[in-house]
């Protein structure tokens, strides 16, 4: 039986606002996206600067966006690409259940356990005050890591499903930190998109 906005999970950590829709998408869809845009995306490999030296990032990114707006961070200057097809239809869905235009979208391509996305919270300048963060998971689950930014009895960890939408939103980017660890298992590749408003 396919669930289709059913579940809706209230991930209930002080300081935040964060909402898990398990199966926001159907499998098959969710399987249709995770190739779809594996393919058509034009998937890039910047290099972040830490400290004076620069890496390459651990993973594949592009950004989308309504207009010419550039995204930074990490020293990484990023220019959007339009919206269409695939992309355009998530975000079409993205916005009935949030009830918010996005203007942006962040995609995220993991190719492997050795793949990850550090510590880090969403407040770049550009996204305003208390801002809605809207993540769709397609392929290989992944664990998803929260931290307290100044309670370190706070921390929560759970799993990004296939077809999942993670939502967070009020004050959470002000206290919490995120993470996408690495892991040492053999897993498949998994493509995140990170929907957003920029101002
Ligand atoms: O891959 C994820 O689920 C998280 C991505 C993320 O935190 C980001 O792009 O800011
Ligand atoms: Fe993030």
């Amino acid at each position: 039986m396919e669930r289709l906005f059913e579940e809706k999970i209230n991930i209930n950590l002080p300081d935040s606002d964060i909402i898990y829709f398990p199966s926001f998408l159907t499998t098959k869809k969710a399987t249709h996206y995770l190739h779809k845009l594996k393919d058509s995306i034009p998937w890039q490999q910047d290099s972040i600067s830490v400290y004076g030296k620069t890496y390459p990032q651990p993973r594949l990114t592009a950004l989308f966006g309504n207009n010419e707006k550039t995204y930074s961070y990490s020293n990484i200057v990023m220019r959007p690409h339009k919206f269409k097809g695939e992309l355009l239809e998530i975000k079409q869905s993205v916005e009935d259940i949030t009830e918010t235009i996005f203007t942006t979208c962040l995609l995220n391509l993991y190719r492997n356990g050795k793949d990850s996305n550090g510590w880090h919270s969403d407040d770049e300048k550009e996204l305003g005050y208390n801002p809605i963060i809207a993540s769709v998971s397609l392929g290989q689950e992944r664990h998803f890591h929260l931290r307290h930014k100044t309670n370190p009895l706070l921390k929560y960890k759970m799993v990004l499903e296939h077809g999942s939408l993670l939502l967070m939103r009020g004050a959470t980017q002000h206290h919490w930190l995120h993470q996408i660890p690495k892991t040492a298992k053999q897993i498949n590749e998994r493509i995140n998109l990170t929907f957003r408003v920029i101002l």
